[in-house]
Parts: C-alpha cells; structure tokens; sequence
C-alpha cells in the first residue's frame, strides 16, 4: 500500500521506517526541512537502537522516502499522523497547534484521489474529543476516513514496540458500522504482518481509544510517583524503597514492573501527558476524578528538589563545589532530554552555584542546546576527574558497570548519591566511597557492612 507518516519525529520517523519494513511505499513528511535531509541521508537524527539500520534498508529498498511537500502525498491511501502534541505554554493542557496546521495542508490534497477511499490515522496523544472534532472536518471529503490508533512506543525500544507492540487499538466513529467495519478492514490490511503474528487488535469508539492512551500513560506515571512517595518516607523512617518494590512487585497483582524509585519520570510523554489528561477532564468539568494526578506530579517533582536537598547534606554549601553528574537523557539508550530529571537537577545544582559537569553517552549536545553554559564532558574518566561528588541521575550501563575502585581514584573525594538506586551501596562502601540515594536512609545497607 501507499502510506504516509506525517510528522517524522520520534514517533513518525520510526513508524515510517517500520512501515516500509513491513513492505509499504512510505512517504515520510515533515515541515523541518533539516530532519527530512537528514532522514533522506540514512541519518538518524535521535539515537534510538535498531532505528539507522531499518531506515538505511527502506531507502535501499526504494520503498521509503522523505520530503517537506505535502503535494508529494497525494497518492497516498493511508496517511498517519504523527504530530508533537506538547504541553501548552500556559503550561498545562495539550496544545493541538501541529496537528490542526497537518490536517489543512493535507486537507489541500486529499481532494487529488477523486473520492477513492483514504484513511487519515491519527497516531498523536491527544484529548478525548480531538479525534471527533477532526473527522467531522476532514470526512466531509468524499471518501475519507479518520481512525485513531494510538502509539505505546517507549524510547529506546521504539522500533521492537512498532513491530510487536501489546496491543492495536483502533479508534472509530462508531463501532460495528459499515463505514467502520469497511475503515477497520483498511487498517488491518497495512498491520496484516502484525496482526498475523497474533497481535491482539481492539475496535472502540474514538473517545475511548483516546483515553486508553492517556489512562495508560497516567497509570504508568502513578506506578511511578507510587513507589516514589514510599522512597520518601523509607528515607525517613529508616527503610530501603528498593526492598520493598522487590517485596511488593512479587505480588502478581502488583508486578515489578515501573516500580523503580529515583529522581522520577520525565520525557516528552509521561509528565505533559498527565497535565494534559487533567487539563482536559477539568474542561469537563470533571476534573476531581483526576485529582490524584495533580499529586503523582508533585510526588515526581519532589524527587528532583530532594536530589538537590541530599547534595547539600553531603557537601553543605554547594557553591563553587565541583560535581560530577551521570547522565542528561531522561532514560537510558536515548538521546531525549525533554523534561529529563536528570539535566532538570543539573541545572538546578548550577543554579544553586555549584561547578557542575555533565557526562552522558549520547545526550550532550541535545542538554547543552537546552541548558547554556552547563559543562559537558563526553568521556567518562574525565568527566569523573576532580569531583567532590558524583550524583548518577541516567542509569546507563557504563554507570551502573563502574567499578567502584577505579572510580574512587580519579574523583577528588569518594563520595556519590545514587539518584536511581542502581548501585550496591556495600560494594561502593567496601571500596571507600560515602553513599547516599534517593530511597534509602542514610545507613540503608551499611548493617551488612563487611570490613574492606
Ligand atoms: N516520542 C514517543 O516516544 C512517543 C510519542 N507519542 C506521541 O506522538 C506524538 C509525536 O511525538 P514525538 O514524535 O515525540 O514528537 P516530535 O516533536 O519528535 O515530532 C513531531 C514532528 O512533527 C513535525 N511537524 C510539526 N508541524 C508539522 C506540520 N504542520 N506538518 C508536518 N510535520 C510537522 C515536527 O517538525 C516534528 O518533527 C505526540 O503526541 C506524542 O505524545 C506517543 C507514543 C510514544
Ligand atoms: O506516550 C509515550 O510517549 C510513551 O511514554 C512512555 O515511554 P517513554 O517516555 O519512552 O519512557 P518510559 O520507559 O516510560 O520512562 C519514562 C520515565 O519514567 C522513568 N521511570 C520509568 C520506570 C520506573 O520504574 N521508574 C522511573 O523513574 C524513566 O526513567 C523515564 O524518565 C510509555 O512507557 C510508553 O508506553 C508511551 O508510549
């Protein structure tokens, strides 16, 4: 089939490049010539394992390309719609700017196909009631169709999740009609791979798929901010917050899963998603039922000025004192740092005056654009050289694999805060250094305490 993804972000770049693999024609568009040259090339503009090498054999095969023209798109049966939905700059609702802008210019050359039968798929995170709002202007053409069908990809796995994904859901107008049996049909001809590989595919109304979404980020980010305010009162009543979500999480009706304590979510997703998700229900006028989410953002916030906080119980006045933090992307295997913890406490540590440097595999240049004047330092050893304390906020695996002997030789003092509880407090003591981490009292671990 023709398709186009519209909007080749994160989200976009990866579903047309997994389109094409899949054995579409795919045309990818976006309105940021430089990503579009960018992609034409076989070059990534994000890191995201697997992704240069699926989009490397779509542009060999012929089968994917790129451009910035919307006329390019008219041939096209299906059309995805990948637009960013980020936060308004009034700082809560979803500002559906992007999305609104695509669907004009496409609304230009939808009318080139005569009527033969298109399907706009909307992919994008938005508000109960978007999806509705769009296909009362858009199926006015003769022939066209909107399903929504929203993505659950997590960076860093985002082309194994395109693939095989948990779940499809399909959003349409109204379930077990002719219009959205026949829409439904058309949809399941581009997934066919998938779903022959017995994918479960769920139909509902527009709205519910719009909320299955939004429910899923909003669950996943209270699992977080969950364990999170546990952290807070094991580090006051003397507890390990690691303990107990390897406690709890074997219970199967909790699952271990999302349940790791630190300095909490951030991304592009999770935290402008459960604004959102409020925003929207208070337009509502139900906005009490999703007042917990209010909470699971301050939980989430509370870790960042706690990792700050616990800087300066181990180091007392932070200004002009030289710290080293481990990590700028919001999680490893990604390049991401929108709303990362880790680069949010960064800056906070420089705020507050401190000589901070800033190492992480892959995130520099995207942290030093967001922060000016932060020190970056892409080597590891380097970056560690001098430090008076080490704060580890991404945990890569060349963090989590230090060894904590080596390391204690090229820092000026020994002495680190664990801001995702990756690391074993008694090996880290056995070798001299002081640690502290978000989660566990100060002693948490020490009892076990071999001599070195
Ligand atoms: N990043 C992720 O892991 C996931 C994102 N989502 C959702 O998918 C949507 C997209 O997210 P990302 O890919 O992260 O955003 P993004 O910001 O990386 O990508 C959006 C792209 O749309 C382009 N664009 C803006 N206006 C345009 C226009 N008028 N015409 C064509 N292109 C235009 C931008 O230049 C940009 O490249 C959001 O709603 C997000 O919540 C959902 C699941 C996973
Ligand atoms: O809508 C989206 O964009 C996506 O948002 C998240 O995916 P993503 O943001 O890529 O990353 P996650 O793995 O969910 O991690 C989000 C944040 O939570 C943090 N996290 C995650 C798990 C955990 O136990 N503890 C924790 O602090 C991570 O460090 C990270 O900062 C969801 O997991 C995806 O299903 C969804 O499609």
């Amino acid at each position: 089939m023709i398709i186009s993804v519209i909007g080749v972000g994160y989200l976009g770049a990866v579903h047309a490049a997994a389109m094409a693999e899949i054995g579409h024609d795919v045309i990818g568009l976006d309105v940021d010539e430089q990503r579009v040259t960018a992609l034409q090339a076989g070059h990534a503009p994000f890191h995201e394992p697997g992704f240069e090498e699926i989009l490397r054999r779509g542009l060999a095969s012929g089968r994917l390309r790129f451009t910035t023209d919307y006329a390019d798109l008219a041939a096209a049966e299906v059309h995805f719609l990948g637009l960013g939905t980020p936060q308004r700059k009034d700082g809560f609702g979803a500002d559906l700017s992007h999305l609104h802008a695509a669907m004009a210019s496409l609304g230009e050359v939808l009318p080139a196909r005569a009527g033969a039968p298109t399907l706009v798929v909307g992919k994008s995170t938005v508000p109960a009631g978007t999806a509705r709002l769009l296909a009362d202007r858009v199926e006015r053409l003769p022939g066209v169709h909107l399903m929504w069908n929203p993505e659950f990809l997590r960076e860093g796995f985002a082309v194994q999740d395109t693939l095989a994904p948990d779940r499809l859901v399909y959003g349409v107008s109204e379930p077990g009609t002719p219009t959205a049996d026949e829409a439904v049909r058309r949809l399941d001809a581009v997934y066919a791979p998938l779903l022959d590989a017995e994918i479960p595919r769920l139909v509902m109304g527009y709205e519910t798929a719009e909320l299955v979404k939004v429910s899923a980020n909003a669950f996943l980010a209270t699992k977080i901010s969950f364990i999170n305010a546990i952290a807070e009162i094991c580090e006051t009543v003397g507890g390990d917050v690691t303990d107990v979500a390897r406690a709890i999480g074997m219970d199967d009706r909790i699952g271990a899963k999302f349940l790791r304590a630190g300095v909490g979510f951030g991304g592009g997703c999770l935290p402008k998603d459960i604004r959102a998700f409020v925003a929207s229900a208070e337009e509502h006028g139900v906005g009490e039922a999703l007042g917990f989410l209010r909470e699971v953002d301050a939980v989430n916030e509370r870790r960042r000025v706690r990792a700050v906080e616990l800087a300066r119980e181990m180091l007392g006045d932070l200004r002009g004192r030289r710290i080293t933090v481990l990590g700028a992307a919001f999680k490893p295997d990604s390049d991401d740092v929108r709303d990362s913890p880790a680069l949010d406490v960064a800056d906070r540590l420089l705020q507050a005056g401190a000589d901070v440097r800033v190492t992480d595999p892959q995130a520099l240049a995207n942290a030093a654009m967001r922060v000016p004047g932060l020190a970056v330092e892409p080597d590891l050893e380097t970056a560690l050289a001098g430090a008076e304390l080490t704060v580890l906020l991404t945990e890569w695996r060349e963090y989590r694999d230090l060894d904590p002997r080596r390391a204690a030789e090229l820092v000026a003092v020994p002495r680190l805060l664990d801001g995702r509880n990756v690391l074993d407090p008694q090996q880290w003591r056995r070798a001299g250094w002081e640690i502290r981490s978000l989660g566990r009292a100060a002693t948490a671990g020490a009892e076990h305490l071999l001599p070195a």
